[in-house]
């Protein structure tokens, strides 16, 4: 774990010493955007044009965020136009490896690189932040595109639709104030809210974190009990991005981050949309339990000071959903 700072990196953990105990996740920097047609998107600069091959993205099979771009990918029918170099599950003094020696572990496909800051010191050999993923890097500029993945996951839904993406949108316009307003909530309890709670280095930071999520995921359980999705009964963007830390919340969240007071599986609707996306054609594939539980379990030293893996709940997210009592699912154009 560590950081670029002018080009050179420095093996240092996460300071909560200013923020009373409390984890805050730094903004992304690179926010270019893939465009249908090249002309620059809501920031960065033009000349990004979607293309078949040209793009490549840079995942970790463990991170929630890296994962919402592979189920996009994978729904959007992508996976023959945009190629994956998948980094090693364990992240510690050199950040993410791009070694191969872990199964589903693919090592650099493009470069060669061992370590992924190398990639970050490509792009820009004086880079100061942390090296995280996912990363959008195009092979024609040999730049990073973008290393945020909420704007990835919104070039995919709809600038390669020319090239013969799979049909839906996943961020219709109609749609769009309401995902908004639910992924911000979802984002700062849910998503990150499990980092903060187990990130916490005090009392009162973990206090204060775990009770919003839970409050935050009884609101969510009783929404799901009235609605298929989280935006009436279309599957949008805000679903997928609640469900990356639903699928790790057993395995790893109730035990790694002490969110211990009910797991998934105690939420009848919340167990049921979980199963129900993890069911659609692709998605499952772009789960990997191996890396996710080595990864949270190895990574963090502070937290788990001996590394050892806990043996983990039975899943069972293949059986039936019964989320059509709900109503039929509506694919927006
Ligand atoms: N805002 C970023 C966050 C990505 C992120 O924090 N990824 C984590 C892995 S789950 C990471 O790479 N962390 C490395 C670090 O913080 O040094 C996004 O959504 O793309």
């Amino acid at each position: 774990m560590g950081l670029l700072v002018d080009g050179k990196w420095q093996d240092k953990w996460y300071d909560t010493k200013s923020t009373g105990g409390r984890f805050k996740r730094s903004e992304s920097q690179f926010r270019n955007w893939v465009t249908a047609d090249g002309s620059a998107g809501p920031s960065g600069d033009s000349g990004f044009q979607a293309e078949s091959g040209r793009y490549h993205l840079y995942v970790s099979y463990a991170c929630p965020w890296a994962h919402r771009t592979l189920i996009v990918r994978a729904l959007k029918g992508l996976q023959e136009h945009i190629g994956v170099s998948v980094v090693h599950p364990h992240m510690l003094e050199n950040g993410w490896e791009l070694r191969d020696d872990f199964d589903g572990a693919s090592g650099d496909a493009l470069y060669g690189f061992s370590k992924l800051y190398e990639l970050y010191l490509k792009a820009d050999d004086n880079y100061t932040g942390r090296v995280t993923v996912p990363v959008l890097w195009d092979t024609q500029r040999e730049t990073i595109v973008s290393n945020e993945s909420a704007e990835i996951i919104r070039m995919l839904n709809t600038s390669f639709d020319d090239l013969g993406a799979a049909p839906g949108n996943f961020y219709p316009q109609a749609l769009q104030a309401e995902i908004d307003a639910i992924n911000e909530r979802v984002y700062n309890d849910v998503n990150n809210g499990v980092y903060k709670a187990g990130f916490a280095t005090s009392q009162d930071a973990y206090d204060e974190a775990v009770v919003t999520l839970f409050e935050q995921l009884d609101a969510l359980e009783q929404r799901l009990g009235e609605q298929r999705y989280l935006v009436g009964n279309t599957l949008t963007e805000a679903d997928l991005r609640l469900w990356t830390t639903l699928v790790r919340f057993d395995p790893v969240y109730v035990t790694h981050f002490k969110c211990d007071r009910k797991r998934i599986a105690d939420y009848p609707n919340l167990n049921g949309f979980l199963k129900e996306i993890y069911q659609l054609p692709g998605v499952a594939e772009t789960v990997n339990m191996a890396h996710i539980r080595h990864h949270y379990f190895r990574s963090h030293p502070t937290v788990n000071p001996h590394g050892i893996i806990s043996i983990g709940p039975e899943l069972d997210w293949d059986s039936p959903h019964g989320r059509e009592r709900l109503g039929e699912r509506e694919i927006s154009g």
